[in-house]
């Protein structure tokens, strides 16, 4: 089931991704809207950074297109902040906490400028909302798992961006950070920005997410999660292998809540 999204932020025209010729992303279509959290669910192998890769232009699409804002990336690409996975990154590259997070202002400050004050202010600040500003001046290579991921946050809240993109951002991270890292997503959504989030726990998306796209090579759905999310979907995003889908859905029907409005 696909929902279309009313005034769309992100267009997914026809996507199609393959790595040596094995096409892994399948004629995905779907639209999305803005000011929302939404989640890419799907099994292992489903394909679900790819599309993420895709959108940012970091993969080649085999077929297809995607508009951000009604724009190409290029166009757009200082309002889209890419969060990518932390295993993916090279931590023992020599740099400070605060230097990492300062690189997040650099879009905005054009070709000649430097860095200064104000985008000093703006790293500290945003190191502040994720509780590490105790550590501005360690070295990453010297940070837990779950500070690299606050840290990796704190670098795109300094970005400013309008668009989101994050590969697991609770990968990792005890029950606290998760906590503290979601409220923060929520703020920014109630701020207009639009988050979209690759997750695995199929539980707790339940509650975090308010539009779910779940995946599988092809889309099996994208919509509000009180619409897309049933026994039926999940069954056949997750193959049946899981006999607590049922229980999932059944959760979504009654609570039919929406954490962007408690
Ligand atoms: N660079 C690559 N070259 C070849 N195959 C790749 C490459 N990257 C991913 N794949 C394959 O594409 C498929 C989709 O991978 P992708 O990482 O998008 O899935 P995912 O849903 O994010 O998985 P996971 O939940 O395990 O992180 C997988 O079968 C993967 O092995």
């Amino acid at each position: 089931m696909i929902v279309q999204a009313e005034s769309p932020i992100l267009e997914v025209h026809d996507l199609i991704v393959s790595y040596e010729q094995s096409p892994v992303l399948w004629n995905v279509d779907l639209t999305l809207p803005q000011g929302q959290l939404i989640g890419i669910l799907g099994p292992n192998g489903a394909g679900k950074s790819t599309l993420i890769k895709a959108i940012m232009g970091l993969v080649n699409p085999t077929g297809g297109f995607v508009k951000i804002f009604d724009k190409s990336l290029e166009e757009v690409r200082s309002r889209i902040s890419y969060v990518p996975q932390r295993e993916s990154v090279d931590w023992n590259f020599p740099a400070s906490v605060l230097d990492v997070v300062m690189m997040g202002t650099y879009g905005k400050l054009g070709l000649f400028r430097r860095p200064g004050k104000k985008e000093k202010e703006i790293a500290l600040a945003s190191l502040d909302k994720v509780g590490m500003s105790a550590f501005i001046n360690r070295q990453i290579s010297e940070l837990s798992g779950g500070q690299q991921q606050r840290v990796f946050l704190a670098r795109a809240l300094a970005q400013d961006a309008d668009l989101y993109l994050m590969d697991e951002p609770f990968a990792g991270v005890d029950m606290a950070t998760e906590t503290a890292i979601f409220e923060l997503l929520k703020q920014m959504t109630q701020e207009g920005k639009t988050v979209i989030v690759v997750h695995h726990d199929i539980y707790s998306a339940m509650n975090y997410f308010n539009w779910i796209i779940m995946l599988n090579l092809h889309l099996v759905a994208s919509g509000p999660k009180e619409i897309v999310v049933t026994e039926e979907l999940l069954r056949k995003t997750y193959g049946g292998k899981l006999n607590l889908l049922s229980k999932v859905s059944e959760l979504v029907r009654k609570q039919s809540f929406n954490p962007l409005k408690s």
